[in-house]
């Protein structure tokens, strides 16, 4: 088994390997009470939980969401609420996040806002969870206006990331991982740009990726857990993602929106001067390689820049009226670039404003 430890006020383990959720009972001996929340595909995999609690003594319940998404709301996190005071889960008590990125997004909210804070450990169960969602403590949900707007930073009292479950994760969803995994490699480790360009398909090293990739997300999140500093930097490619994510009505993975963000962010370095044209090519290379997609045109609002940049304004990274996005100085060195040209926005757009695959196969 791999474990990385998070540092922080309270450090925790990410175990990470087949059959680790067998220490789920370990990790929440003694707790009376436990809501195992999930959404309906991973039924099977939570009623494991629930029963691993039940042998260990603690009287655990499932409360099921909706999947994806559609999880991530405010109607929600309010039937949940009342699902737990039906349950008298108390501050001793713990919650249990099982499935993708957004049901842990939405256990990890819930756990933070409960009686305004109880224990939460994860069961992620895609990829992307698993490297990124389930770690670090940022928790939350959607609103009209945007992505992840509400939401608390809530670190989690241990994640297991039980590789075996990946076996049922549909293609597509692991490529989804994958970009967040690509990410870690661009902004501080370079041997998982190594890795991937060696098997792009990821499943020849998943779980040093997973492992690698978790390190780089606990380094910068026990420097800087609130987002102050280092961390903004696990944002790259996230600037117009959210705002993909938001245009599209959510509708568009958020790994394959991270892909053609982290393109853009490429180029935009490129326009200052940041990063050479092969540094750049790098990015589209590689992401291609993973079968990720490396263009977009909004299908809602076609051709609309001016909206995209409207919406990438209600990125929590923006402070007053200006745009900040996180680009590399060179490969692995990531910095902040506040209120870019305009024309270098419109160059980058340009270099990724095509239709997607998925889009001209729609
Ligand atoms: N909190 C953070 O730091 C953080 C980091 C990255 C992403 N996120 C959030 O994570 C979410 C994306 O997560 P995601 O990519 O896991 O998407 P997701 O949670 O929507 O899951 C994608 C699909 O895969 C299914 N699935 C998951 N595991 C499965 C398995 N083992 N077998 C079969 N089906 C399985 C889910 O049911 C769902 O249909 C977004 O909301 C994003 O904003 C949060
Ligand atoms: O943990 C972080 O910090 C990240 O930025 C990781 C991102 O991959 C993740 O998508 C995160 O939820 C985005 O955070 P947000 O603050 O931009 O909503
Ligand atoms: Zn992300």
């Amino acid at each position: 088994m791999r474990r990385v430890t998070v540092p922080g006020d309270k450090p925790y383990e990410v175990v990470i390997g087949p059959g680790a959720q067998a220490e789920l009972g370990l990790l929440l001996a003694g707790t009376a009470r436990a809501a195992v929340v999930h959404a309906p595909p991973l039924a099977a995999l939570a009623g494991a939980a629930v029963e691993t609690l039940q042998t260990a003594g603690v009287a655990a319940e499932a409360v099921v969401v909706p999947d994806g998404e559609a999880a991530k709301t405010a109607e929600v996190a309010a039937g949940a609420w009342e699902e737990f005071g039906r349950l008298g889960l108390t501050r001793s008590d713990a919650v249990v996040g099982v499935g993708g990125g957004a049901v842990t997004d939405l256990a990890g909210f819930l756990a933070a806002t409960w009686v305004r804070g109880v224990r939460v450990v994860h069961l992620p169960t895609s990829l992307l969870a698993m490297v990124d969602a389930a770690v670090g403590g940022k928790t939350g949900i959607n609103t009209g206006a945007g992505k992840n707007l509400v939401g608390a930073f809530h670190p989690p009292a241990g994640v297991l990331a039980d590789t075996d479950v990946l076996a049922g994760l549909p293609e597509a969803e692991f490529r989804a991982g994958l970009a967040e995994v690509v990410k870690c490699g661009f902004i501080a480790d370079g041997g998982i740009l190594d890795l991937l360009a060696a098997d792009p398909s990821g499943r020849r090293n998943t779980a040093e990726l997973i492992e690698r990739a978790v390190q780089v997300k606990a380094d910068a999140v026990g420097e800087d857990l609130f987002d102050t500093g280092r961390r903004e930097f696990l944002n790259y490619g996230h600037t117009l993602a959210h705002a993909i994510e938001r245009v599209e009505d959510f509708g568009w993975r958020h790994g394959e929106a991270v892909a053609v963000g982290m393109v853009f962010a490429a180029e935009l370095a490129g326009q200052a001067g940041l990063l050479t044209r092969g540094e750049v090519d790098r990015h589209r290379t590689l992401i291609e390689a993973i079968g990720l997609p490396t263009r977009y045109l909004p299908t809602r609002y076609a051709g609309d820049w001016e909206g995209l940049q409207s919406v990438m304004r209600v990125d929590k990274k923006a402070r007053g009226a200006s745009l900040r996005f996180v680009v590399l100085d060179g490969l692995g060195r990531p910095r902040i670039l506040a209120d870019p040209d305009q024309a270098w926005l419109d160059a980058a757009w340009a270099a990724v404003a095509a239709p997607s695959p998925e889009q001209e196969r729609a």
